[in-house]
């Protein structure tokens, strides 16, 4: 009996958690176990948290690298070791610089294709930034050739953001997705807000809830669809970007930066120096969150820039308050000293 898989990928702060919000809040109104395996480029888990809070799911966090690459081989251990607590399904959120494809070959290679199924790969798009990738990010090859790797893959893919963005711009991100990959099925969404029945059509209660399993029968032939076209064939497993030799959670040109606030400053941040600290590297800085203490609040905030948008929420994070930014070219030595100065 194998347990489906679905492959959450896309760019950074495109809506993969969101996504991955609504998809266990509907996984647990089905009675169904979701296992989640989290992928980030920092050294903290923003988003892990996020989703064990509102949730109350256990998330497995690879951190500090990408599992199409450096971290490629914790991927198997993670998931077996996920396996043990029998879910019903297993979602796997990518980095936003994974791609999609190299994951794939590990989910359906010795020792996992015994035990798993694809049974979706799913990428979200950013509609207010998806149309300028290529043009941005023209210095590195890799991570256009990735970000076109995780529209070529996938079998559903959510244009999110649409409330940021004209008809045009849709109608445009339509067109390119439909040269890069034809049989996709495509969604228009805001906040990734989209009818998951289809999504989860074919995953049933099977795992630790299962009346079969309670009767001692775990042989209930209800596996998910596998992808049929999901090129997994030919060829040894490639990651399409290698981390640069001696930097540390580096991928193409691609870097995170985790900065903490010093465990001695006991002062707060005000909201408009961590915007300006933020908009100082232009569109070097692709995405930053993080936990942090704003002077005058009792509250932790958490903040988030995301396709050049900056936005803040309430958070209960009970740890020292920090920052993830990743970037392309970031000087990170540049950042730590900025950052430094605004508790000096
Ligand atoms: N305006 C708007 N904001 C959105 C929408 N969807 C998500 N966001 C916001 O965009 C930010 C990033 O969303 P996430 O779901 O964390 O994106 P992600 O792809 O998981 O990000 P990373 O994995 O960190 O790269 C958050 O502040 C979201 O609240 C949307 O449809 N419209």
């Amino acid at each position: 009996m194998k347990i489906p898989v679905i492959i959450l990928s896309g760019f950074l702060g495109s809506g993969k958690t969101t996504l991955l919000l609504s998809l266990l809040k509907e996984s647990k109104l089905r009675g169904l176990n979701p296992g989640v395996v989290m992928n980030e480029l920092g050294k903290k888990d923003v988003d892990g948290y996020i989703l064990q809070e509102s949730t109350g799911t256990r998330v497995e966090k690879l951190l500090d690298g990408c599992i199409c690459c450096s971290r490629k081989e914790e991927l198997p251990r993670t998931l077996t070791a996920l396996l043990a607590r029998r879910p019903d399904i297993i979602y796997i959120e990518l980095t936003g610089v994974a791609d999609p494809d190299e994951i794939a070959k590990s989910l359906l290679a010795p020792p996992l294709a015994d035990r798993l199924s694809l049974h979706h790969t799913v990428t979200v798009l950013d509609a207010e930034n998806a149309l300028e990738y290529s043009s941005r990010f023209s210095s590195d090859k890799q991570l256009v050739r990735t970000l076109r790797k995780q529209i070529a893959t996938a079998d559903l893919i959510i244009v999110n953001k649409s409330d940021l963005v004209e008809p045009e711009t849709l109608w445009k991100i339509e067109k390119m997705v439909s040269k890069q990959n034809s049989e996709s099925e495509i969604v228009f969404t805001h906040y990734s807000q989209i009818n998951l029945a289809p999504l989860l059509a074919g995953i049933v209660v099977r795992g630790l809830n299962s009346p079969a399993l309670r009767r001692g029968s775990g042989n209930v032939n209800v596996s998910g669809t596998a992808l049929q076209r999901m090129n997994t064939s030919g060829g040894s497993a490639t990651a399409v970007h290698e981390p640069a030799a001696g930097t540390d959670g580096s991928y193409s040109q691609v870097a995170a930066v985790t900065l903490t606030v010093p465990a001695a400053w006991s002062g707060g941040l005000r909201r408009e120096q961590l915007e300006e600290f933020f908009r100082q590297w232009g569109y070097s800085l692709l995405r930053a969150k993080g936990h942090v203490r704003l002077a005058g609040q009792d509250s932790v905030q958490l903040v988030q820039l995301a396709g050049n948008r900056i936005s803040w929420e309430a958070s209960s994070y009970p740890g020292q308050p920090y920052v993830v930014c990743i970037g392309l070219n970031l000087d990170e030595k540049a950042i730590s000293r900025s950052w430094a100065s605004l508790f000096s």
